[in-house]
Parts: C-alpha cells; structure tokens; sequence
C-alpha cells in the first residue's frame, strides 16, 4: 500500500496559490527530499499533509486513511516537525513527554526513555523553550520516531544543527526509512539532500516538477537542475 499519497492538492491564501495542483505519493522505505526556492510552497503543503491546513482542492491519504474525512486515524499514523519547534507553554520537557504518551497510547516508560535517549535527565523539569536548538530538535524527533509512524514529514529538519547532532539527526531518519517508514523530508542543504535522499522531487511556485525526480544524484546535478528550473521559468 502506498503509505502518503497526495492527490491535487491546491492550497490558496486569499489571491497567492501556495500549492498547485499537486500530485506525489512517497512509499515505504523511500526518503524523499523536496527542493524548492524560499516561497515555493514546501511548508504550505507539509502543513496540508499534517492536517493542519485546510486544502482548497484535492486529498491526502496516510496508509489509506483520508486526512480529510478520516484525520484522527491518518494522523495516528503520521508523524511532523515543523521547520521551527513548537512547545506547549508551561510544560516541562518531562510533561510534553508524557502528554505525547497519553495522546499516542504508549507507556510512560517509552517517555521517560525518549527523555534519557536524549540526555535530558538534568533537563526534565525546564520547558522545552529554553534548550538548545539542537536538543529541540532531537527531542521532537525522538518523540515522534518512539510512536513508529507510517509517514513522517520534516520541514527543513537540519537547519541550524551542529554536525554531530545533524549526524544524529539522519541516523535515525534512515533507521526509519529502513524499517519501513514513508519519509518525506525539505531541505536547502543540496550536500544532506544528495546523501540522504532516495529520491528528489523540485517544487516551482506550487508545482511538482516531476519530470525532475531522480533516483540517482550528486550536489552538482541536484544544484544545476534547480538552476535550470527556474532559469526555464524567468
Ligand atoms: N499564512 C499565510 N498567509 C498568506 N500567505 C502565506 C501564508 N503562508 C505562506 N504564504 C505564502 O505562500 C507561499 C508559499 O510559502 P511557504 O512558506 O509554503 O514556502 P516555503 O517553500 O516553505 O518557503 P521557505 O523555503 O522560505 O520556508 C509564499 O508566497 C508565502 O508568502
């Protein structure tokens, strides 16, 4: 089964078409990267695959169930970091952990172990809003990886990371793919994109250019297919 499938999706804020009609599904064990310029739409349709957008036109499917009329059991199976961490106020790094657990159903173990796996033991009792951003981002993603998500979408998932923590970042996004994981994931980093990635897809002004998918890549064809995109389109 064809773990996210995105069907003609268009996302308008007021008269600015964000995404365009855009069709691509992502399938177990693949890592796809998507490119695109400051304003493509990267976020816009990340944020309508998390359900945390309203689409305009089309559908979003996760493992078969519809974001639209079935969004409780797709976001069961989806899990999305935001290109910036987003906390709750007034909680703690070890409440969030333990809210995740009551909202997913796992045990408190699994959270007090995603605490520990992070190095946040001496850290539980701060708000997750005063680490690191590194930290941040490590505790998002173990969070979300401990529920074992069918899809799991990243926006811009390295930016501003040490490149020990980006190291520890995309282990576990390819221990992830490996186990069967759908992962979809943005970047301006063409170097992570070329190593990382099973495939690229180019997003121009909301548009998937599909004819630019490919299966093979270096930094060097990655970064003069984006030039030639939009040099096509200027
Ligand atoms: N809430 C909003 N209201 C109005 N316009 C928006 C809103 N969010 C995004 N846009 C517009 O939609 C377009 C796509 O923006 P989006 O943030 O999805 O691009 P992006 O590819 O993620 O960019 P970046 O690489 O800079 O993060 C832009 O023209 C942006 O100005």
């Amino acid at each position: 089964m064809r773990m996210l499938r995105v069907h003609h999706v268009t996302k308008r804020y007021g008269q600015t078409v964000a995404v365009d009609e855009l069709s691509m599904t992502v399938n177990p064990g693949e890592i796809v990267g998507l490119l695109g310029r400051n304003g493509a739409g990267k976020t816009s349709l990340f944020q309508c695959i998390a359900g945390i957008s309203r689409l305009d036109q089309g559908s979003i499917e996760v493992c078969g169930h519809s974001m639209q009329s079935s969004s409780e059991h797709a976001k069961m199976k989806l899990a999305y970091l935001p290109d910036v961490p987003e906390f709750f106020d007034g909680l703690t790094v070890v409440q969030h952990a333990m809210l995740w657990a009551m909202i997913y159903g796992t045990s408190k173990a699994e959270a007090v172990a995603v605490v520990k796996d992070c190095g946040l033991d001496d850290h539980g009792h701060l708000e997750p809003a005063v680490l690191s951003r590194g930290e941040q981002q490590l505790f998002l993603l173990r969070l979300a990886l401990a529920r074992k998500p069918s899809v799991l979408v990243l926006d811009e998932p390295l930016t501003g990371l040490d490149p020990i923590v980006i190291q520890e970042v995309k282990a576990l996004v390819v221990d992830a793919a490996r186990a069967g994981a759908s992962v979809l994931l943005s970047s301006h980093n063409l170097p992570l994109v070329a190593e990382l990635c099973t495939r690229v897809c180019f997003l121009v002004e909301g548009r998937l250019m599909t004819e630019s998918d490919v299966q093979t890549h270096s930094v060097e064809e990655l970064e003069s297919r984006f030039l030639d995109l939009h040099a096509i389109r200027s």
